[in-house]
């Protein structure tokens, strides 16, 4: 169902993104349109018990014939008539009858942005994009409605507190769902307009009323909307109210007849004002703000359709007649190439096969054969197009006949938990009855072809086939159009170094997003932890442990090397108000480096107060615990957080996050006493924290 609104909101972004786009920004000026207005209003107010002959009597006594009177949605009276001193549209007062000046006139702007607003400048076929639009910002909302209950768990916990880590998507979901009842408004009404501008015009009824007494002088002009006066004095004298037409006769003083109003007339001016904010002040404001809003909405809505598009290179939807389903967990895109070359081998053989990832996990219906090939990450984890796939293996999987299967784990054996997550997948899908396994569950260690094409073999011997995947495109390729980075400033201590780099300022930079390097001959990239200090300076933190990391550290000052920006929103520092506790030893600093702030405080570790010298210039004097493991007092962070555990809790349970960025082994210690705390002060256990994005990761 998820992905049922995720595609319907996408589609909808699509068609209508860029109409919506240009109709929020001319309603954010329309908007201002009522309440200048209402500022423009001259008239004043009737007395409640002015009467229509009364009001007659002093229109009177200032003009010398009246053809008509009206009271616009700002209560102005305009009167059409010959004036003792001027003639032709005269605004008058409403409890005087004297005339007054015009209200002034607005700016030609709003008459085009009226014109965009309603049909782009392209009249009636404008109309019906205009139209079309409106309809798209229906389902748009009720996608987004459908995308909020299922973010939130239901609907029960729809206004749950969002913590805004990513502008752009936090940001979005946000404001839309505290705007949703005026986006709804708007978009129904903006719909309901246009479709009645098509329909035909239904008629007044009409009741004939010959003989009704009734007397003008018991009408009060409060009730009125517009009168007309007859030419010929014999004819019947006109009274538009809000849901009739009244013709009379002033001779007998008899009406003639009533006109109704029909309902849908009635619907179409309460829809107007809801979309225009005629007469209607204060909802003019929120109006205001709401399209302001929409803009926002509309551009971050691009934004991410944009990201997707790109994201896009691989399908995401697999027909039905397939037999073989390549399923492919990858956080970085290396595991693709091989998912890919596989593809390749198979339909070289015309077997119907596809690859999609794991985020897109298909419901297995009959008799499928699923190849999971799947990197791990973090500390075992799985990677980032991976995360629900353990919890809806179930639902995905208990439908169908018959799953022959084979997991391939791609990992790397200097982590501790070596393909931990492919093990783990594979362990649950050997769970079930209607399981099958093809091969023996097989590793990649470090992307080695050799390995690779070890298990294809494997698969050939299980399927009685002739796969040849071609080792070329096993090979990792450096990615195009990388940016150019700047040594400006270079520190070292023993066998750590600090880098401040300089980089254009239109790479948008935040700290905790990662650099992409290259060491010289190698096509694998290795990724640093950035710390954003200004738009256009950047600071790495750099242990000696390897080809790159002695490649950077041997550039030379005011050399520029090529890199490329990986973005990491899982750890952005929180935008919302919540104190912050970042938690790092060695270099896992670096990313904090950046995001010093009022409301943050650091706990680090290192081994010698001398590794500390690098960053110190970084860092503020308060809120910043340093320990040192190799020193007189020896301390790791834990025992921070173990001296500070009131303060730990109390953070937890004001709604603050806390970062860690480092070692595993660290990692490992800090969940451990994590646990204690949260375990003594009733607070929701880490598992849960780590699930609402309290507690934020980034270690290795
Ligand atoms: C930050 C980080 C953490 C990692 N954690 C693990 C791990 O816990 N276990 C493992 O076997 N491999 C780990 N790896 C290695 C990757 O799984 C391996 O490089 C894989 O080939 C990447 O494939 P992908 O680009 O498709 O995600 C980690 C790599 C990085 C950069």
């Amino acid at each position: 169902m998820n992905k049922f609104w995720r595609r319907l909101h996408f589609l909808s972004t699509v068609v209508a993104g860029l109409f919506i786009f240009f109709a929020s920004v001319t309603g954010c000026i329309l908007a201002v349109e009522p309440w200048l207005l209402s500022q423009n209003a001259v008239s004043g107010q009737h007395k409640s018990d002015l009467t229509l002959t009364a009001f007659q009597e002093k229109l009177s006594v200032e003009f010398l014939e009246v053809f008509s009177f009206e009271k616009d949605a700002y209560g102005n009276i305009k009167v059409e008539g010959i004036g003792n001193e001027k003639e032709g549209t005269l605004f008058v007062n409403a409890e005087t009858g004297k005339v007054l000046d015009a209200p002034k006139k607005l700016s030609t702007i709003f008459d085009l942005s009226r014109d965009l607003h309603r049909s782009l400048f392209l009249k009636t076929p404008g109309r019906i994009i205009v139209g079309l639009a409106s309809l798209a910002l229906v389902f748009l909302v009720i996608s987004g409605i459908g995308l909020h209950i299922k973010r939130a768990g239901g609907l029960k916990a729809i206004y749950k507190s969002i913590k805004i880590l990513e502008l752009k998507r936090d940001g979005h979901a946000q404001l839309s769902r505290l705007f949703v009842i005026p986006i709804v408004i708007i978009a129904v009404s903006g719909t309901y307009l246009s479709v009645i501008r098509f329909a035909p015009k239904p008629a007044n009824e009409t009741i004939t009323a010959k003989g009704n007494e009734f007397p003008l002088n018991k009408l009060l002009m409060s009730e009125v909307k517009k009168v007309t006066l007859p030419v010929v004095e014999e004819d019947p004298l006109t009274i538009e109210m809000a849901d009739k037409l009244l013709h009379y006769d002033k001779a007998s003083e008899k009406l003639i007849k009533i006109e109704v109003v029909p309902i849908s007339e009635q619907m179409r001016a309460l829809n107007f004002s809801l979309h225009t904010g005629e007469g209607l002040k204060s909802w003019a404001v929120v109006l205001f703000l709401t399209s302001l809003v929409m803009v926002f909405l509309s551009f971050t809505g691009f934004q991410m359709v944009g990201q997707k598009w790109k994201q896009k290179k691989h399908k995401a939807i697999i027909a039905d007649d397939v037999d073989t389903i390549i399923l492919v967990g990858s956080e970085t895109g290396h595991t693709w190439r091989f998912a890919d070359a596989l593809e390749e081998a198979y339909q070289k053989l015309n077997i119907k096969v596809s690859a999609v990832g794991l985020e897109n996990f298909p419901r297995i219906i009959g008799k499928k054969t699923l190849l999971v090939l799947t990197s791990t990450y973090g500390d075992g984890d799985a990677p980032e197009n991976a995360q629900d796939v353990l919890a809806q293996l179930d639902a995905k999987i208990s439908g169908a006949e018959l799953v022959q299967y084979s997991v391939l784990g791609f990992g790397s054996k200097e982590y501790p938990a070596f393909c931990a997550f492919a093990e783990e997948l594979r362990n649950e899908l050997a769970r079930f009855r209607h399981t099958q396994e093809i091969t023996p569950y097989m590793t990649v260690d470090n992307q080695s072809v050799v390995q690779f094409i070890d298990w294809v073999r494997a698969l050939n011997k299980s399927q009685k086939t002739n796969l040849t995947v071609n080792p070329t495109k096993l090979h990792p390729v450096r990615k195009k159009g990388l940016d150019s980075f700047k040594i400006l400033e270079k520190k070292e201590q023993g066998d750590t170094f600090l880098l401040r780099i300089g980089h254009s300022d239109k790479l948008k930079i935040q700290s905790g997003d990662l650099l992409g390097v290259y060491p010289p001959d190698e096509n694998i990239e290795r990724y640093y932890s950035i710390a954003s200090i200004s738009p256009t300076e950047l600071i790495l933190l750099i242990k000696r442990t390897g080809l790159c990391s002695n490649f950077l550290g041997n550039l030379p000052l005011g050399y520029s090397f090529e890199a490329y920006l990986k973005r990491n929103p899982t750890f952005y520092f929180p935008t919302d108000n919540s104190p912050v506790l970042m938690i790092a030893n060695g270099t896992g600093v670096a990313p904090f480096l950046g995001m010093q702030s009022t409301r943050s405080t650091l706990y680090w570790g290192g081994k010698n107060r001398i590794d500390s010298e690098l960053f110190r210039c970084y860092i503020s004097d308060n809120n910043c615990h340093l320990v040192f493991s190799r020193e007189e007092t020896s301390a790791y962070v834990q025992d921070l957080l173990e001296k500070n555990e009131t303060a730990v809790a109390h953070l937890l349970g004001n709604q603050g996050t806390i970062m860690i960025c480092g070692s595993l082994t660290m990692l490992k210690g800090v969940l451990a006493r994590l646990e204690d705390v949260t375990t003594k002060h009733q607070l929701p256990s880490v598992d849960v924290l780590k699930k609402q994005g309290r507690i934020l990761i980034d270690c290795y």
